[in-house]
């Protein structure tokens, strides 16, 4: 009764422009969140809604859009909700500050970089230059070992444990024991290499993306007046996908909002994944439990069905917050649980689905397979193959993190950070004759010149890169071009060596040489080398797709539950739903459940209308994991608890 009043009363006094979009929980959320707020949304209720109309809200009430601070989990999701709150006030948003964490960290950075050690125009190391700057150090550190060194750790293991670290605030020792507890006789190693990557990072003036965060916390802890200039500067904060930051992520905008008190998070507890990368499931726990917290919950969901909603509602993971979705749609049909033979027959049937689905003039985009992990999809992608079928991967890699994109980009990072090592060395190594060594040598004799005082040209007579008269004077050019103009220095790049290289070495240059100028295209938005180097580092593939991708419009998609994470489609289907591969072997083997149930309630969550989820007789493909074979119990097969009268149930042989 309590609740109904005050939303009543409420209600009297808001602006039309909320009571015409919100539902009675949306609005709760929006007008009455402020101090330390959490807003429990479950799948599908209108997230992305109820902070594009808080903000508007906000701006409505006199805040200013430079007071303003929303962090989301991709580039993308900020640009989508600024988009519409332009869209819903009307209002020049110039001044927000909305992007991912590392998007808001690096603009802190640039300001700051004086004040911890850096210098503003520190470069920034995507993870395949922060293991490449580790291979060196661990190179280096595991001279002399003898027969030892044949088994130290790797880089990309080694850089695993240390971004842990970083991101959880753990010691070396805790975060090799939480994550790779083989490795705790490499303790001390591990430590010394990350003090030396420390060292080198800051030699060549160059962050990684856990630095930018660390960095950040580090900086608001200690220094007064940048604490003091940014948590006064921001009236609000606001935080998109709570349930999958971390600790430190937390810590920053503790920080931020500190002075103004108003930190609104939004997320659903039911939708935390993220804990391999240090997400903390607790953040949110913690924060209900504070006596401070106001708790707001939205439940109504547009997106499914009520037969898959009830479904939905039967799978909450364990340890979730009570939450009791609402359907507004119309009743359809029950999700389907399909039980095939084997791997080769789920194909099959998946294949059968997808075509009675194309039959009933359902669209591609419409159709999504999901699996736990990649390697589930294999046999299936064979068949859609061979049915020529169309599908993209939603978890390739990322467009700038293709080979020629990134060798293109080591000649602009060098022209705006000259220290920066592993860029000379990709980019030097691609003149014929210039080898690993060669490259270090001309690295370290340029560089140590430029701290001298000499002139580039000089430092470059005076190096061996005046024996490769090709390289020699493609560099001298390069070195001159007008560091605002991006577009013109690619073309440069492309035209004077490139292209000639990329036709020489690749099989597909033509659509790699077509990524390179859709690469130009971009770079000539920005007006500075500075501010088109930070987005292309800090993007995910989204605004940027390759050529060869975008050719095909109408196709199926096929992604991990990780890669659909926020994502809809009419048709789900959900590919090896047996204890072993989903819920995982090594979840299954650590009993460490509660984030696999988490998993596939992100992952029945995404579908519409039509939810298929299949199993096979022979079970997981691997019963045996490191080496012990695991016993797998009831508990851990999702369908064995899933209620009957919820869902029809097939075995291929007579329905297929
Ligand atoms: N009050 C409303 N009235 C009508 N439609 C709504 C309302 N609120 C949200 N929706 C619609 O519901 C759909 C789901 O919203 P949204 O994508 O924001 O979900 P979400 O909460 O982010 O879900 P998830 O966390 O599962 O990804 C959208 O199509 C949105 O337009």
């Amino acid at each position: 009764m309590e609740e109904d009043k005050k939303i009543f009363e409420i209600k009297k006094e808001i602006p039309k422009f909320l009571k015409d979009n919100l539902d009675e929980e949306q609005l709760d959320a929006v007008i009455n969140s402020n101090g330390n707020s959490l807003i429990i949304a479950g799948p599908g209720s209108g997230k992305t809604r109820v902070i594009t109309y808080k903000i508007a809200y906000l701006l409505s009430q006199g805040v200013k859009p430079s007071e303003i601070m929303l962090v989301t989990f991709t580039r993308a999701a900020a640009k989508q909700m600024t988009d519409r709150i332009r869209n819903v006030t009307d209002q020049d948003l110039t001044g927000i500050t909305a992007g991912t964490f590392h998007h808001v960290c690096n603009g802190i950075l640039r300001r700051y970089a004086k004040a911890i050690g850096y210098e503003n125009n520190f470069s920034i190391l995507d993870s395949e230059d922060s293991k490449d700057l580790l291979k060196i150090i661990r190179n280096e550190y595991k001279e002399g070992m003898g027969e030892d060194a044949k088994k130290f750790p790797k880089e990309s293991v080694i850089q695993k444990v240390i971004s842990y670290a970083s991101n959880t605030l753990k010691s070396i020792r805790e975060s090799i024991l939480e994550i790779a507890p083989y490795l705790i006789d490499y303790e001390n190693d591990i430590e010394h290499i990350w003090g030396n990557y420390q060292e080198m990072k800051k030699n060549i003036n160059a962050m990684d993306y856990d630095d930018l965060l660390v960095n950040t916390a580090h900086l608001l802890s200690f220094n007064k007046k940048a604490l003091n200039d940014i948590a006064s500067k921001y009236k609000y904060v606001l935080v998109d996908e709570f349930q999958d930051t971390n600790k430190i992520q937390l810590e920053i905008v503790q920080a931020i909002s500190s002075y103004s008190k108003n930190l609104i998070v939004v997320g659903d507890d039911s939708q935390s994944i993220y804990s391999f990368r240090g997400a903390r499931y607790e953040n949110i726990e913690e924060f209900i439990k504070r006596d401070d917290t106001k708790l707001f919950k939205i439940q109504t969901n547009y997106r499914s069905t009520p037969n898959i909603v009830s479904f939905i509602n039967n799978m909450l993971p364990n340890n979730s917050v009570e939450k009791n979705l609402k359907s507004v749609r119309k009743e359809y049909v029950k999700p389907n649980i399909i039980e095939t033979f084997d791997d080769l027959e789920q194909s099959e049937a998946v294949i059968k689905i997808i075509e009675e689905k194309i039959d009933q003039d359902v669209d591609l985009n419409e159709i999504a397979v999901l699996y736990r992990s990649h390697a589930l999809s294999m046999t299936l992608q064979q068949k859609l193959d061979s049915q020529q079928i169309p599908y993209r991967l939603l978890s390739g890699k990322r467009f700038i993190e293709t080979k020629h994109i990134k060798d293109v980009l080591s000649f602009l990072k060098i022209l705006y950070n000259p220290y920066d090592n592993i860029s000379w060395n990709r980019s030097l190594k691609l003149f014929s004759g210039i080898g690993v060594k060669t490259a270090t040598d001309i690295y370290k004799s340029i560089t140590s010149q430029f701290k001298e005082g000499i002139n580039m040209l000089e430092a470059f007579k005076n190096s061996k890169l005046k024996k490769f008269k090709e390289a020699y004077e493609f560099y001298k050019k390069l070195f001159e071009k007008d560091k605002n103009k991006p577009d013109e220095i690619i073309n440069f790049i492309f035209n004077e060596f490139y292209k000639e290289y990329s036709n020489l070495t690749f099989r597909n240059s033509a659509s790699r040489n077509m990524d390179i100028e859709r690469f130009q295209d971009i770079s000539s938005q920005y007006e500075s080398l500075m501010k088109f180097l930070e987005e292309m580092t800090l993007s995910e593939n989204i605004t940027v797709k390759s050529a060869e991708r975008d050719q095909k419009e109408d196709q199926i998609t096929l992604t991990t539950v990780h890669g659909a994470k926020g994502l809809e489609w009419k048709v789900v289907i959900l590919l090896s739903v047996n204890p072993g591969d989903f819920p995982n072997g090594m979840a299954i083997k650590e009993k460490k459940l509660d984030e696999e149930e988490r998993l596939f309630y992100v992952a029945i969550t995404r579908a519409k209308d039509e939810l298929y989820i299949l199993k096979q007789i022979t079970g997981s493909t691997n019963p045996f994991m490191s080496n012990s074979y695991v016993f797998v119990k009831k508990e851990y097969d999702f369908i064995k608890n899933i209620p009957e009268n919820l869902v029809e149930t097939f075995k291929t042989s007579y329905k297929y």
